[in-house]
């Protein structure tokens, strides 16, 4: 008798040092036991010193991997990352509404907390117009949070005002990503979920330059998590835990900002 495992898929962007994008995704999917697939968006040249160079791949190929999948698998869930411009987005949402490919975590990368911009400025009014509202969970970074919504994020009060809105814009629940600086005690995270309830999840800041991909990861877990059938909330509890596991034990892996390490939660 074969196995079997919850069929998933990323969006995303390839990141050849590993660390990031579809291959982060395709890490945690495998550390998690799901099967993992992607319909890769661009690809990037990067180590852990930067983003050096970066290729848009083309509508027609990318409908072409979004039609391969849909012709052979039974995707329970999925996830985006890296969108890269205005005609991604617009292939990607076509696919998403011609297949079902079950609940969508939205991880609305824009820049890289080394500043790389991985969304042409010009893109954020179609993500909003076309993805968020599709999103059964948007997981914005803290700078994401503030450029999709225009609020400030100063206080708790902020964060819930920006959860309103990015609920407002469609999204069924929403996680938006704490602050993380040296120096800070505690990095939390502020949930608001279709059912109203509101979730602050903190763990201890780490100090440590091993942080590439957390985003992706994180994101990545919690669709891992739906296509084995978790609520929403276990889902997210458990990915908090997963990320803060892997940076907590980092790997020695480049000479600048390594990757996390994807085999460090059990
Ligand atoms: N240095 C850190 N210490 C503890 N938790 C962290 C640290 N950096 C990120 N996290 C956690 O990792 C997860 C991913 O967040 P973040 O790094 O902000 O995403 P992104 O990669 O999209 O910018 C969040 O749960 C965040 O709280
Ligand atoms: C190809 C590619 N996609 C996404 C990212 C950014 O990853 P993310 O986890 O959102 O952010 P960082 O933690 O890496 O800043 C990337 N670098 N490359």
């Amino acid at each position: 008798m074969l196995n079997s495992f919850p069929q998933v898929m990323t969006i995303a962007g390839s990141d050849s040092d590993g660390s990031a994008g579809a291959q982060a995704d395709l890490n945690t999917f495998f550390a998690r036991e799901v099967y993992g697939m992607s319909v890769l968006t661009a690809c990037v040249a990067g180590n852990s010193f930067g983003i050096h160079a970066s290729q848009a791949l083309t509508p027609d190929f990318i409908d072409a991997e979004f039609e391969a999948i849909a012709a052979d698998f039974k995707v329970r869930a999925c996830k985006t990352g890296m969108l890269t411009n205005r005609e991604t987005i617009l292939t990607v949402a076509n696919q998403l509404k011609k297949h079902d490919f079950g609940p969508l975590v939205l991880d609305p990368v824009i820049i890289t907390k080394h500043g790389a911009l991985l969304l042409a400025d010009d893109a954020f009014n179609t993500l909003k117009s076309t993805l968020i509202p599709m999103a059964t969970i948007l997981t914005p970074n803290f700078y994401e949070a503030q450029k999709l919504t225009g609020i400030e994020l100063n206080g708790p009060a902020d964060f819930q005002a920006a959860g309103k809105a990015l609920l407002n814009m469609g999204a069924k629940n929403v996680m938006i990503k704490g602050h993380h600086t040296t120096n800070q005690e505690f990095v939390t995270d502020y949930v608001c979920l279709a059912d109203g309830q509101e979730l602050w999840l903190s763990e201890p800041y780490i100090e440590t330059t091993h942080v590439n991909g957390t985003g992706d990861s994180l994101s990545a877990c919690i669709c891992a998590e739906i296509a084995k059938g978790q609520s929403i909330e276990s889902a997210i509890r458990t990915a908090k835990q997963f990320v803060h596991q892997a940076i907590a034990n980092p790997i020695n892996v480049g000479h600048k900002y390594g990757p996390i390490n994807h085999h460090a939660y059990k």
